[in-house]
């Protein structure tokens, strides 16, 4: 079979679908499966040929493959100004494999329960900011409770002068990639130019430079610490030695904390912020989570739902809640593309090596074979039904799979049930809540507000 079906069109129309594609993600990715169907090209005239799917079978097909045969970390050339060369989503072969059995466990299994006091006191210290009455920016909020569990997990327990500044630091950082106009660099690399701090570009080389410079002090100063009893991130990376038994360099572990504080933060607080939109629009759904939350046993002890965290680790409706925030709105559209390295046929198509293989989430996640009434906020059929991992991929799949998924989902489940149990919110943004880019992810506006109509008092 010839190629997939695509736009061919001249150099400024593309240019403009690009800017269509930068502003406006869903609405370009929905009208170009409408027009050409589950699998299309990007642009039939453009070299590297960038191919999305979302049939399953397609999707299993890339996943299963075996990933020596993609070239992923140059696929992902576009994150390197961010994150630096040294990123494990930079990295590929046996260097990339050896950095995720490093950081798989402090992720996982047991692990994740001994981050369960500080989400939930975290959270607590968020929801006493916010007044009866007073509307307050959804995603700042979740923003800083995901900010602060991760550079907790990363750094350990730390009140120091530059944690604060690196928490700073970096929210700045974060900012400045918070709206397409302000990202646009990412797209288009001819924009990188340093035009001083009030450009784009300028702006984000200072953070990244002040960044940079905190965690190589904070990296400096804890092997000098030199501490056997530290137990976070940071110590199991610098503990950590090659198969020649050498230490990771300052630039290294730099780059990988970057990678963590970025990818383990931003996501997660755009889906807390999406799983409590979809929460308040449907009245039913918000009863029926409530009333899950409130059989917990109760306990006025302090951080009694942080001892509960197995339990609500585990509650049916809670995790269908969840499951469906991320199907309806994956923070990430698609995972990171994969490029063949070999010619490879799937679906009938046969493609050169240097193409680019998407597995479009977004476009998958909204198929009505799968979801029927796909557009509709259903918790319902994650309890109805298993998917496999190519109709369900909101962390991706293969090797490259999110290596924070559990984590995720489990910073998910504790804040919502500490939220939920501790106030009653309604949405106060009277105009529709429109998907908006955010680097590149796709996030609830920066504008959406809710606000406190009550106080309950459910579990601490
Ligand atoms: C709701 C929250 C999150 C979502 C939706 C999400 C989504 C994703 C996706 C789609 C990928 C690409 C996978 C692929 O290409 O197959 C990914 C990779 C990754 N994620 Fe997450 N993520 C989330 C939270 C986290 C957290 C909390 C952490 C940190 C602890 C994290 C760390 C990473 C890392 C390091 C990678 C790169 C893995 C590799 O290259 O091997 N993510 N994530």
């Amino acid at each position: 079979m010839s190629l997939p079906d695509g736009p061919s069109s001249p150099v400024l129309i593309r240019r403009l679908r690009t800017l269509h594609w930068i502003f406006r993600p869903l609405e370009a990715l929905e009208q170009r499966a409408q027009r050409y169907g589950e699998t299309f090209t990007i642009s039939k005239n453009i070299s590297p040929l960038v191919v999305y799917f979302s049939n399953p079978q397609a999707i299993q097909q890339i996943f299963s493959t075996d990933p020596e045969l993609f070239d992923t970390n140059s696929a992902n050339d576009i994150l390197l100004p961010l994150l630096g060369e040294n990123s494990m989503i930079l990295l590929g072969g046996a260097k990339h494999q050896r950095q995720r059995k490093l950081l798989m466990p402090p992720f996982h299994g047991d692990r994740l329960k001994t981050y369960a006091q500080v989400i939930c006191q975290v959270t607590e210290q968020v929801i006493s900011q916010w007044q009866i009455g007073k509307p307050f920016a959804v995603r700042a909020a979740m923003q800083e409770i995901s900010l602060q569990v991760i550079l907790n997990a990363v750094f350990g327990i730390h009140k120091s002068d530059r944690y604060q500044q690196l928490k700073q630091t970096l929210t700045s950082l974060l900012e400045s990639l918070a709206s397409p106009f302000s990202s646009i660099w990412l797209f288009f690399p001819s924009l990188q130019k340093d035009w001083g701090a009030w450009s784009p570009w300028g702006r984000f080389l200072r953070l990244k430079q002040q960044v940079n410079e905190l965690l190589i002090a904070e990296i400096q100063s804890r092997r000098n610490e030199n501490n056997p009893h530290r137990d976070d991130i940071l110590s199991l990376l610098l503990a950590a030695r090659d198969e020649v038994g050498q230490p990771m360099t300052d630039e290294e572990l730099r780059d990988e904390l970057i990678t963590l504080l970025f990818a383990g933060h931003e996501t997660t607080a755009s889906a807390l912020a999406w799983a409590l939109y979809c929460i308040d629009s449907l009245p039913e759904v918000k009863e029926k989570l409530r009333a899950e939350i409130d059989s917990l046993p109760a306990n006025s002890e302090p951080n009694a739902l942080a001892k509960l965290n197995e339990v609500i680790a585990r509650l049916p409706y809670l995790n269908a809640v969840c499951c469906e925030t991320l199907r309806i709105y994956p923070i990430a559209l698609n995972p990171f593309p994969r490029v063949t390295k070999v010619p490879m046929e799937i679906m009938g198509y046969k493609f050169e090596p240097g193409t680019l293989l998407l597995a479009s989430t977004y476009l998958t996640h909204h198929r009505e074979d799968i979801y029927p009434e796909p557009k509709q906020f259903k918790p319902e059929r994650f309890l109805s039904r298993q998917f496999s991992p190519y109709e369900y991929l909101p962390f991706g799949g293969s090797d490259r799979r999110c290596i924070g998924a559990a984590f995720a989902l489990f910073e998910m489940k504790l804040a919502l049930a500490t939220i939920l149990s501790r106030c009653e919110l309604k949405l106060a943004t009277k105009h529709p809540i429109k998907p908006t880019r955010r680097g590149l992810t796709v996030a609830p506006p920066a504008n959406m507000q809710m606000v406190v109509t009550a106080l309950r008092d459910g579990n601490k």
